[in-house]
């Protein structure tokens, strides 16, 4: 039996590379030892309690191992983004049990893209001290195990989302996966714009969210997609310049890394706070939420982009820090704000649109007519085009930020 579980629990160890390992692995060292000491082997039968013992240690070694490689609390805020996304995308009651699948497979999907950033970036992670006690660089765990961990709950996320919610959803998924796991990683080693890329990564899951409850993606469903992009600018230049030594040593090329002064890291920072101060007067122009959130988002935009201003003045590491705190502070709140305020009906317009769109398109008017003998005649005009709200103007418009021209076919 303990033959058994030295086998099944530590298939990539060898016994030399597990006892060299540092302190973070004492557990580990400690548990081979006792499985393969002399008294051990000579010793009676192991009782069932010993046996249970052994397992439940194991089981909660490997359960923080999974936890930390699927960066467990990054992988809950993706989650909480990708519930407000689908609870916005719902129309009227939200789903619930959809909602749990949804919120289930990102939460998969986004711990497996967590685990390959890491496996990818092990001897990175070793050399920078925000990382180092990872599982990985401290060799709780081997990379293959790892390797194991993240594809089957990267295959299993994604199958999840394809069967309970919908292939949309489930492609959104995969592809983030790809993005983050493939090219962010490297890229971040190679150039500074993986921040940008990065960001895409991060907008992402709250358009799976909608995509999962709607079953399409319109432009309502990118206010909180495009908050996040914005959001996490000033949130990665902030951590990034406060952690410069910390990236440096890891050999990842961080945008703060190149500039000296920190001006220009500070300035991305404040650029992309003011980008978010038009979302919640979008989000109420087009339906999305009551005018009340145009205001909070309006005035929590502030506070971030006043943050960011005075890190852009004084530019040192308390106020990045500050930044950092308010950028913290902005996510939650914002999403809140959402779905406080959120307009249950805010599909509605659209469909309605379509549907009057194509029921004016399609009847026809009877009118008097004179023909060219001065007759009178009586004729049916068919296609007149009813005038059509913004918002559904909007949504298809390609260049929505323009004025919508007159669409009132005479
Ligand atoms: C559904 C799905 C696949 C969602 C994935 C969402 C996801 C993983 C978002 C994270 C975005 C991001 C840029 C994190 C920083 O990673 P980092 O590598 O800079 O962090 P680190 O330095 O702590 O490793």
């Amino acid at each position: 039996m303990r033959l058994k579980l030295r086998k099944e629990f530590f298939p990539f160890y060898s016994k030399s590379k597990l006892i060299n390992h540092n302190t973070n692995h004492n557990y580990l060292t400690r548990h081979y030892r006792q499985l393969h000491s002399p008294a051990a082997d000579l010793s009676a039968p192991a009782t069932a309690t010993k046996t249970t013992t052994d397992l439940v240690s194991l089981t909660r070694h490997y359960a923080t191992c999974y936890w930390q490689l699927s960066k467990a609390r990054l992988s809950m805020l993706v989650v909480a983004t990708s519930g407000t996304g689908f609870v916005l995308g719902s129309t009227s009651a939200v789903d619930l049990s959809a909602l749990s699948w949804t919120c289930m497979g990102t939460m998969m999907v986004a711990a497996s893209a967590n685990s390959l950033n890491q496996v990818f970036e092990v001897k990175n992670d070793a050399k920078m001290k925000r990382t180092s006690r990872r599982p990985l660089p401290s060799g709780r765990i081997s990379i293959p195990h790892a390797v194991g961990w993240a594809s089957s709950v990267g295959l299993g996320g994604t199958a999840l989302l394809a069967t309970q919610a919908n292939l949309l959803a489930a492609g959104l998924a995969a592809s983030n996966l790809v993005l983050y796991a493939f090219v962010y990683t490297p890229l971040k080693q190679i150039h500074p714009v993986n921040t940008w890329v990065g960001a895409v990564v991060g907008a992402i899951p709250p358009l799976l969210g909608w995509a999962a409850a709607s079953g399409d993606i319109c432009l309502n469903a990118m206010i909180l997609p495009a908050a996040l992009y914005f959001w996490q600018l000033p949130h990665f230049m902030a951590l990034a310049y406060m952690c410069r030594d910390d990236y440096a040593a890891g050999g990842f090329k961080m945008y703060s890394l190149a500039d000296e002064s920190g001006r220009r890291t500070a300035l991305v920072a404040l650029r992309n706070s003011i980008y978010l101060i038009p979302l919640g007067f979008l989000a109420y122009d087009w339906g999305v939420t009551s005018e009340w959130f145009c205001l909070e988002s309006t005035a929590l935009t502030l506070a971030i982009s006043a943050a960011a201003f005075s890190f852009y003045r004084d530019r040192t590491r308390e106020k990045a820090r500050r930044m950092f705190h308010a950028s913290l502070l902005y996510l939650p709140v914002f999403m809140s704000g959402l779905l406080i305020h959120r307009r249950s009906d805010n599909q509605q317009p659209l469909e309605d649109n379509a549907k009057s769109f194509m029921k004016s398109s399609s009847s026809a008017e009877t009118i008097e007519l004179e023909d060219e003998n001065g007759n009178q005649k009586m004729e049916r005009q068919s296609n007149r085009r009813q005038a059509r709200p913004p918002v559904a103007y909007a949504s298809a418009a390609p260049f929505p930020f323009l004025p919508a021209p007159s669409y009132n076919v005479p």
